[in-house]
């Protein structure tokens, strides 16, 4: 279970501007995908951003299983974020992009490497593996960013908005993809306004508004 308790923060402003603070509380067990969806600046990014630990919050308590996950840096949380930009690397061909993900040493065994080939093409990505990040088109890098995440198998998985701008048979593709993930056990919380998204993924829906997350029936 993810369990997020009155995890709260608020930015440091000098103008008196409306944006409020935040208190985040919500349960995810694991295979369970929460959508989250709100107007822009309501606060989709600040609630992704204190679940994968780029933001530090003010109080409140954060855990995975019973386990403190606020002690924990980001790349200790077992945790899994897919920006909308993609933060691929530029040097790094399409498949080691993707095998960051399974190694991050870029040792790669035989299967990883099949793996890798099997997930490009269920994405649509066949044949693309050796180009760099720069000869690919946008809807194309957002599938290698997905992919890697996808693989790397993490417990909690946050998307942001990661289907947006995708064909249909792509966007199958990767809906499959993160269905696994949830079948072996992952949490998922997905920030998106895609109705065709949520009802494909979503097992509770929420909005965030007034700094809080509400339920949405
Ligand atoms: N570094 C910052 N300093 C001060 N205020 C900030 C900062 N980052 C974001 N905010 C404010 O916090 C609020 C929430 O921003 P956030 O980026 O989390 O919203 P969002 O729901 O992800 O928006 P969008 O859908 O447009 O990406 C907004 O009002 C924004 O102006």
């Amino acid at each position: 279970m993810l369990e997020c308790r009155d995890l709260s923060f608020h930015y440091d402003r000098h103008d008196p501007g409306e944006t409020p603070d935040f208190h985040f509380s919500f349960r995810l067990a694991p295979g369970e995908c929460l959508s989250v969806e709100g107007p822009s600046g309501s606060g989709k990014s600040t609630l992704l951003g204190l679940l994968a630990g780029f933001l530090e919050p003010a109080g409140g308590t954060l855990a995975w299983q019973g386990q403190d996950l606020l002690a924990l840096p980001p790349w200790e949380r077992g945790i899994t974020t897919v920006f909308q930009e993609h933060n691929l690397f530029d040097q790094l061909p399409v498949w080691l992009n993707v095998g960051l993900g399974l190694a991050p040493d870029m040792k790669l065994t035989r299967e990883q490497r099949v793996r890798i080939r099997e997930g490009l093409a269920e994405v649509g990505l066949e044949g693309l593996q050796d180009r760099l990040p720069g000869e690919l088109s946008g809807g194309q890098r957002q599938r290698v960013a997905l992919l890697r995440a996808l693989l790397r198998g993490s417990r909690v998985l946050l998307l942001d908005e990661p289907f947006s701008g995708l064909d249909e048979t792509t966007r199958d593709g990767l809906w499959a993809l993160v269905r696994r993930q949830k079948a072996a056990g992952a949490a998922v919380v997905l920030v998106s306004h895609d109705r065709d998204d949520i009802e494909a993924l979503a097992d509770r829906r929420c909005r965030l508004e007034g700094g809080r997350l509400w339920p949405v029936d």
